[in-house]
């Protein structure tokens, strides 16, 4: 098949977002295009992939994520950014709501972060602490605490957003320790009923910095979910008030944020970039992973150096 896509990033976190609303294919043939247009050795290479779906009686339009792997998550927040970007320029609107995979958030167009970065706000929520919404099998809620059978004596904070999250707030991210952590969840251990995101997160004076090690995709420069549930847990465990902008620092950008606490209903709220980078088209068999030559047609250079200029 032949298909058209966008190649796009919220905070570095990067996709192939394709307007699927008259694609229909089954959910394997999506996660298998996923894992080829994914992989970094192939003609794209990206975090996962986006699909715009059509809307339906409550929601303006749909959003679907899949990770590298092939996995379905129920969100990716820096993506939800991009859909809903793509979503506002299909329908000629600058909010909406948006149908995710198990819940909905609210989305709209932001002033510029910066010149020519298209900036997108998108509240999410409640978040849940409850084990069997994040999918680990302990007692009660984890708020800064160590989890027995977790091969790290670090505090936790264990988040659903409503995809799965470990956070540990730390003095300084050391990618390895993160790495060795976020590939003991990958294994799948029976403590975690479907892996989860693992992050480090940097109190940095009223702001954080997070690293993210995402399930079925590795290291990667941000994610947004990550950054929503750090904002959300800062809060949680009195580092940060609830209530207030901060701004949260990855490798790949910065995003602002806001967690209201219980007094919001437990919702987050992420400003940040969503920028287009090209557009392209790519022959593909989603049955035998083979990928044919990638012709960009479309260049959006002015917004890659506008993102780039703001993020320096
Ligand atoms: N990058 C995303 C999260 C994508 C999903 C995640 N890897 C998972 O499996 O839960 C984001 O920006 O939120």
């Amino acid at each position: 098949m032949e298909l058209h896509f966008t190649k796009c990033h919220g905070s570095g976190n990067d996709f192939c977002l394709i307007d699927a609303g008259d694609l229909h294919l089954d959910d394997a043939s999506w996660g298998r295009i996923a894992q080829i247009l994914s992989d970094r050795a192939g003609p794209v290479g990206a975090d996962g992939i986006l699909l715009l779906t059509r809307g339906d009686e409550l929601s303006a339009f749909g959003f679907r994520v899949f990770n590298s792997d092939g996995s379905e998550p129920e969100t990716c927040l820096n993506g939800l950014r991009c859909v809903a970007r793509a979503g506002f320029e299909a329908l000629g609107v600058d909010a909406a709501r948006v149908r995710l995979k198990t819940s909905d958030a609210q989305v709209a167009r932001e002033a510029d972060l910066a010149k020519g970065v298209y900036t997108v706000r998108e509240t999410v929520g409640p978040v849940a602490i409850d084990p069997a919404a994040v999918g680990v099998r302990v007692a009660g809620p984890v708020v800064d605490a160590a989890i027995a059978g977790v091969p790290s004596d670090r505090a936790f904070t264990a988040l659903a957003m409503p995809n799965p999250h470990l956070i540990a707030f730390v003095d300084r991210v050391d990618v390895d320790e993160l790495v060795a952590l976020g590939q003991w969840c990958e294994a799948g251990p029976e403590l975690l009923v479907d892996r989860a995101n693992v992050s480090f997160v940097e109190v940095r004076g009223s702001d954080l910095f997070v690293q993210t090690f995402e399930r079925g995709v590795g290291l990667t420069d941000a994610c947004g979910s990550a950054m929503a549930a750090s904002a959300h847990a800062a809060g949680l465990t009195g580092r940060l008030p609830f209530g207030q902008w901060l701004t949260v620092f990855n490798p790949g950008g910065r995003v602002r944020a806001r967690a209201e606490g219980p007094v919001g209903g437990d919702a987050v709220t992420i400003a940040g970039n969503a920028t287009f980078e090209w557009d392209g088209v790519v022959e593909l068999d989603p049955a035998t992973g083979a990928a044919g030559e990638l012709r960009i047609v479309r260049r959006r250079d002015d917004e890659v150096a506008a993102w780039e200029a703001a993020r320096a």
